[in-house]
């Protein structure tokens, strides 16, 4: 009998077929040796790089075989409820904890693994040996809800304004919507990358603390990673410049609201000057002491007048006393608030006037810190050049959304800019948001205010109204100021 032979045409056909089978990407064969792959394989893998998650599977299945069903769900339960408890109850120390492991979380599964070579492609990294690039040290990393903080240690011959300057590569290299660079102390850098927007829902006007008004602290609104952003107004003054509809009004409420419970015990006073005929102030009326909202300037510019003389008054009974004045129902914290400062500075026709209060407001911002006179001033886009001028003397400056980049300078300065305070591009859609500069931290903060409605401004009026003039108000005579000639004001402040 002759032997068959192996390679009959068929047998080499279907050889061929395998073959060609084997070669297509979508034949059944290769899923089916892709799905054996996959399943032999991917439990090694995992094994590997996820050790974590095999060691929780094999406690979980010893929980299981000793406790059983019930128990088991008792222990995935538990650590829920508990953690959930510890959230409302103390939600401070529960989002620190949160904070802490998202943080390592982020850092060994993104910023560790990839911050050498984003490091060194962004130009932030220098020569070693054997051409290997020496990145900065990575020190750690704090995830907040929308926002990651980066704490780099900076080479030797680095510094803020380096990153300040690869803020924008760094950005997209993480694909992060911003990144803004703060130098907390000498020799690291913290970049704070934005990973989504906290800010985007309106902020309810927050709840007041008839107990407690710190005046150094004001709760105005939240910044970008969910904490309370706190003003400091006493012993300073704030200047807030914003386009229309920028949300300058939420910016005057938020902090007139912080203040509301301390004026009825007369320790604040708010003094309101509003150029714009009382559109803005005189829903809250009942909270001034002292109210201007005429269209002539006139009466503006005597109040502003009324408050350097009081800054003068304080000043010299304060010398060689004191070097702050503590505020007192006696002697109150005098928060002067104007609402269009440009109207005054620049945009009024009567010189005289113009000249007095530009000098009056001068006397105001460079002593009237240390004497408990703050100002709080705001102006639309587009700050004049007095503005501009007087700009230097406010120790904080906020510029809310604006048109231009060298406006945000104007208000800002530069480095702000530099550093990530990009008000020209914050959308319409987020009125309220802006960033605050204070003197001595070169970082500027995104903030968003508090929304006051037109029912929060008349109820806090309602129920904070200031104390009825009880003359004499301030108990003290102005005296000539012999330093200062030109401004011989004598008289009672009424
Ligand atoms: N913090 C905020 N949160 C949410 N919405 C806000 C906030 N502030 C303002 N808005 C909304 O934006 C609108 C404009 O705000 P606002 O009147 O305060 O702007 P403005 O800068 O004072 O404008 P103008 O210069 O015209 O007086 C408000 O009517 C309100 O709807």
């Amino acid at each position: 009998m002759t032997p068959r032979p192996v390679l009959t045409p068929k047998t080499i056909n279907t050889f061929a077929t395998f073959v060609q089978n084997l070669l297509d990407h979508d034949s059944l064969i290769r899923r089916l040796l892709r799905g054996l792959g996959w399943v032999t394989l991917t439990p090694l893998i995992m094994l590997r790089k996820l050790p974590q998650v095999f060691a929780a599977g094999a406690l979980l299945l010893l929980a299981y075989s000793i406790l059983g069903t019930g128990g088991l769900v008792l222990l995935l339960v538990l650590p829920l409820i508990t953690w959930v408890m510890w959230r409302l109850a103390h939600p401070d120390s529960a989002e620190q904890v949160a904070a802490y492991v998202r943080g390592r979380w982020r850092y060994r599964r993104i910023y560790r693994k990839h911050w050498p070579t984003i490091a060194a492609a962004c130009g932030l990294s220098i020569p070693g040996a054997f051409g290997r690039q020496v990145a900065p040290e990575l020190i750690g990393v704090t995830a907040y809800p929308a926002a990651d903080a980066l704490h780099v240690r900076l080479l030797a011959g680095q510094s803020p304004a380096d990153y300040a300057d690869r803020a924008d590569a760094l950005a997209h290299a993480f694909g992060a919507s911003q990144v803004r660079v703060r130098s907390d102390q000498p020799g690291t850098v913290t970049l704070l990358f934005s990973t989504g927007d906290m800010l985007t829902d309106p902020i309810p006007a927050m709840t007041l603390d008839a107990q407690d008004v710190d005046f150094e602290a004001l709760p105005v609104g939240f910044t970008e990673d969910g904490s309370p952003y706190r003003l400091r107004l006493l012993y300073s003054h704030v200047l807030t410049a914003g386009a229309t509809g920028s949300g300058k009004g939420s910016a005057l409420w938020s902090t007139v609201r912080a203040l509301a419970p301390a004026v009825p015990s007369g320790v604040v006073e708010l003094w309101g000057a509003d150029p714009k005929g009382g559109i803005e102030l005189a829903m809250g009326r009942a909270l001034f002491s002292r109210f201007t909202a005429d269209d002539e300037p006139g009466d503006m510019v005597q109040l502003v007048t009324e408050a350097a003389d009081l800054v003068r008054a304080r000043s010299k009974r304060l010398r060689g006393h004191s070097r702050k004045h503590v505020p007192t129902a006696d002697e109150p914290f005098v928060v002067l608030i104007i609402d269009e400062l440009a109207y005054l500075t620049d945009y009024q026709d009567d010189i005289k006037l113009k000249h007095q209060f530009n000098k009056a407001l001068k006397v105001i911002l460079s002593q009237g810190r240390a004497a408990g006179i703050s100002v709080l001033a705001f102006v639309v886009q587009d700050p004049r050049k007095s503005v501009v001028d007087a700009h230097n003397l406010f120790p904080a400056k906020i510029a809310l959304r604006l048109d231009t980049a060298s406006e945000v300078e104007m208000v800002l300065g530069k480095d702000a800019w530099e550093h990530g305070a990009h008000a020209e591009a914050i959308p319409e859609s987020l009125p309220g948001t802006g960033y605050v500069l204070v003197d001595g931290d070169p970082t500027p903060v995104r903030i968003r205010f508090t929304w006051v409605t037109d029912d929060d401004i008349r109820a806090t009026a309602r129920d904070y109204p200031a104390p009825p003039p009880a003359p004499p108000r301030h108990g003290f005579t102005v005296v000539t100021d012999t330093d200062d000639q030109d401004d011989d004001t004598t008289g009672e402040v009424a």
